[in-house]
């Protein structure tokens, strides 16, 4: 991905499940919605219902489809029935896996204990993107945990997603500090687990708004 500079912080709200959710995040001015395929998770949805949510979708904001280690006849099985605009790789695919359903795609790198993010990015050179999350042992993602945003390597920031344990009261912080090209929350907007709140959604909205006010307010 190349490096922009950044005056508007890009939002993705992941894990939607319902047509409130998706009128949530596209009123509050989100750039992306995601659907998890991850079976095993409480925000997964099936090909059908995400093609039924995409339907919802006014043009511009971005369709992200989920994966942790899926078959690629399931992903693809999934592209014929849901009009995806993003892959996004959640597990331990190949850079070579994850580019061949022609797609644009971004790969999901949890922040475990001495990953190297230079030799990562170096390996996904192919990706539209690189997210962060935290890393908690046995778990894919969508943990609501946050990890130490100091990890992040200054001059990688303007490229990647931040995720992990975002939410309405420390999003401003996060993005004054970290200076992401975009943020991504699942938990954070949930009234409870894959049941997203508007208030919530509005709100960290509103916290994305504050930060980019921040990142832009010399010290
Ligand atoms: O949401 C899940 O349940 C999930 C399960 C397996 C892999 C990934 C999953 N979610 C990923 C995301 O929703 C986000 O990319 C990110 O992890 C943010 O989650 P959160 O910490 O809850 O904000």
């Amino acid at each position: 991905m190349k490096s922009h500079h950044i005056i508007r912080t890009r939002v993705k709200i992941c894990g939607l499940t319902r047509e409130s959710d998706i009128a949530a995040a596209v009123t509050s001015g989100a750039d992306a919605v995601g659907f998890v395929f991850h079976p095993a998770s409480p925000r997964a949805v099936t090909p059908e219902q995400a093609a039924e949510l995409c339907r919802a979708l006014p043009p511009f904001v971005t369709a992200v489809g989920l994966f942790v280690d899926a078959a690629a006849e399931t992903i693809e099985a999934t592209l014929d029935q849901v009009p995806l605009d993003l892959l996004q790789f959640h597990g331990d695919e190949s850079p070579e896996f994850c580019a061949r359903f022609g797609r644009r795609w971004i790969k999901a790198l949890r922040m475990r204990p001495g990953v190297d993010l230079a030799a990562e990015r170096e390996r996904f050179a192919g990706a539209d993107g690189l997210l962060l999350d935290a890393y908690e042992p046995g778990r894919a993602g969508g943990t609501g945990q946050c990890f130490d945003w100091d990890r992040i390597p200054p001059e990688m920031a303007p490229e990647i997603l931040l995720a992990g344990g975002l939410t309405p009261a420390n999003v401003a912080e996060a993005i004054e500090r970290v200076r992401p090209y975009g943020v991504d929350v699942s938990g954070g907007v949930e009234a409870a687990k894959g049941v997203k709140s508007p208030e919530l959604i509005f709100a960290f909205m509103q916290g994305v708004r504050h930060g980019d006010q921040r990142r832009h307010t010399p010290g």
